[in-house]
């Protein structure tokens, strides 16, 4: 709470708050309160079961029919516009056809808020019937219910009575159910709403008079009161902002300003509000008198079983092969194969799956010194520091996530369906993921590491092959270059063949060449080497090959094309490999001319290292050592005409 009240906090004055708090002994106090807590809650399943099983052989209910589920006891106990709402429901929901909004409203339902829902359900006299049993279990059961919730004190815990518990599994099954299905599509997706917990609570001066900002464990609640709303005064219920699990769950922040300026809603008696668990809301503080409400929150295993709502892990589940009623917490006898469950199984699924204090024990497990109350002193003044910086660390991150978390949602999520919200951060990461590739690539490209290395070397070890494919046979040679012969090899493929060169040297490369000229197969023996421009090896390659050839060996750079078109080809093959894609190669090309003139110069061995390899040229330049033009303008003879 004083990182809330103070955003702009910087580390140093943090670490010294947490040292002032550390030396008050609040997180002695605090991490002991959670621990006791940790134990209640270990072992509240069994504590439980024995509470529910002592209440069932020792209370007699004031009227035990008042649960049963028969067609007149249904009748009176709703209010009959909740049946015909629900029984609309039944058609349809609200995405799909069969049922409008108008259609419920005729029947006094409103929407509070985008997901909020107000409308009858209990009778007033059914009302007045549970409030007249409720304090009638009060006043005489010998065994108390435990809790109603972790932060409400006074109530009763409906879960642990048999014939009510019974009696709202049927309510949950045929009635709820629907009702979340068409008006709260999104809070259980279409899971089975197979448990709830079901309770009461109870404000009045003295004990609890209000209730804290809080979201519920629960897909959807549904919170009917039962007191007439002139018996008190205040306890304002009020609703904030949504909690995302996609976002990595946690409490959206608010500032006291604006949670002081939510709106409360109403209620009124035999009206519930219907919401889903995780919207945030608290109530107000109560003024005058007693209200009585009777909230039940609606859960759902199947999605529980995906996503802890506590601790927003995947919890760790155990598939048991017997048959385990949900509602009922119980083991069905009759069809239990096997040897019994142990309790912890029974816990962890009951708890279903996840115990949300294991988390904690995580994270306090580095200040297991003082929980055990040794005084700070000067040999652990250093540990205690940098627990400090590790709970430092923490804090921070958690209040960035949720900080990130307030800021999605205020912005976003409230125009948004999840589906909507889902997709426009797959293409986010879509977005980013290009770039990064991208850049990655550039970068490859740029510091020499030569993807098209690898396609050279596998293709020249076939080279010989292909050359006496490729050239007539006379004048290849797969031996050493006689004593009397000028004797040429080729480097590199042309265009990637090398029938390319067969084609290029017919007119005679060498017209001086009279007598014996020769195409050697093993370039270690050749006088000259031949090199096509467009198909140049890496820097990396050709300095290697400089090493290993003769150093008398004559190497000439042929090539046809300027250096533009060249640069655009090449990178057409060696950017994208994809010639069907011309746009993008020459884009990129464009763009790598301008962000890395290296490349563009290393294309065209002028000014660069490979330059210095090079002994002659065969270009259209004039200047080459042999000047061989695509073509010549000539004047034609009127034969030719
Ligand atoms: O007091 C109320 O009406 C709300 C209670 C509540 O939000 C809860 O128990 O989860
Ligand atoms: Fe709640």
């Amino acid at each position: 709470s004083w990182l809330e009240r103070h955003p702009s906090a910087d580390r140093a004055a943090l670490q010294q708050q947490l040292r002032r708090l550390q030396a008050e002994g609040i997180f002695s106090r605090c991490a002991a309160e959670l621990l006791a807590e940790q134990t209640r809650r270990e072992s509240e399943d069994e504590a439980s079961f024995a509470r529910e099983a002592e209440i069932a052989s020792r209370h007699v209910y004031k009227n035990p029919d008042l649960f049963s589920y028969g067609e007149v006891s249904q009748r009176s106990m709703f209010d009959p516009r909740f049946v015909a709402i629900v029984e609309a429901c039944r058609h349809g929901n609200k995405a799909t056809p069969g049922v409008s909004m108008d259609d419920l409203r005729q029947y006094g339902l409103r929407q509070v808020l985008e997901d909020v829902y107000f409308l009858p359900v209990f009778s007033p006299s059914f009302c007045s019937a549970l409030r007249s049993e409720f304090s009638h279990f009060s006043d005489h059961s010998p065994v108390k219910t435990g809790r109603p919730n972790t932060m409400n004190r006074d109530g009763l815990l409906l879960d642990e009575l048999r014939p009510i518990r019974a009696w709202l599994d049927r309510l949950r099954s045929d009635w709820l159910q629907p009702l979340v299905d068409c008006l709260l599509p999104e809070a259980a997706n279409g899971a089975k709403l197979d448990s709830h917990r079901a309770f009461t609570v109870r404000y009045l001066p003295g004990r609890d008079t209000g209730l804290g900002y809080h979201y519920d464990n629960a897909e959807a609640t549904l919170n009917v009161c039962l007191t007439d709303s002139n018996s008190y005064h205040g306890n304002a219920l009020y609703f904030g902002d949504l909690v995302e699990p996609k976002l990595g769950g946690g409490c959206p922040l608010i500032s006291p300003e604006r949670l002081e300026a939510l709106p409360g809603v109403e209620q009124r008696l035999g009206w519930g509000l219907l919401h889903p668990g995780l919207r945030m809301h608290g109530v107000r503080r109560l003024l005058e008198g007693t209200r009585l409400n009777l909230i039940l929150w609606l859960r759902a295993s199947r999605l529980r079983n995906r996503l802890c709502p506590r601790c927003w892990r995947r919890p760790e589940c155990t598939r048991l092969s017997q048959r385990y009623d949900v509602s009922t917490n119980a083991l069905n006898q009759s069809i239990v194969k096997g040897p019994p469950l142990g309790t912890s199984a029974r816990q962890r699924l009951y708890t279903t799956g996840c115990v949300e204090l294991s988390n904690y024990r995580a994270v306090f497990a580095d200040i297991a010194p003082q929980v055990m109350g040794s005084p700070v002193t000067a040999a652990t003044a250093r540990p205690q520091l940098q627990l400090n910086r590790a709970m430092v660390r923490r804090f921070r991150s958690s209040l960035k996530m949720r900080l990130c978390c307030c800021f999605r949602w205020r912005n976003k999520s409230l125009l948004m369906t999840s589906a909507a919200f889902e997709r426009q951060r797959l293409c986010w990461r879509l977005c980013v993921g290009c770039v990064v590739l991208l850049l990655a690539w550039s970068l490859l490209l740029q510091n020499g590491l030569e993807l098209r290395d690898i396609p050279v070397l596998l293709r020249d070890r076939d080279a010989p092959f292909e050359i006496r494919a490729a050239l007539p046979k006379a004048s290849v040679s797969a031996s050493g270059c006689p004593a009397n012969a000028s004797c040429i090899a080729f480097a590199t493929r042309a265009f990637g063949s090398y029938s390319y060169w067969n084609g290029a040297l017919q007119p005679g490369l060498v017209p001086s060449c009279a007598s014996d000229c020769r195409v050697l197969a093993d370039p270690s023996e050749a006088h000259a080497l031949l090199f096509h421009g467009f198909d140049l090896p890496s820097r990396r390659r050709l300095r290697q090959m400089r090493q290993t050839q003769p150093s008398s060996q004559l190497w000439i750079y042929y090539s046809q094309e300027s250096p533009v078109h060249l640069l655009t080809n090449r990178c057409v093959r060696d950017c994208l490999i994809s010639p069907w894609l011309p746009f993008a190669g020459s884009a990129l090309a464009f763009v790598k001319e301008f962000a890395f003139p290296s490349y563009l110069l290393r294309n065209y061995p002028d000014t660069t290292e490979e330059a210095g390899y090079f002994n002659w040229t065969v270009t259209y330049r004039r200047d080459s050592t042999i000047y061989l033009p695509h073509s010549r303008l000539a004047r034609a003879t009127n034969n030719q005409e």
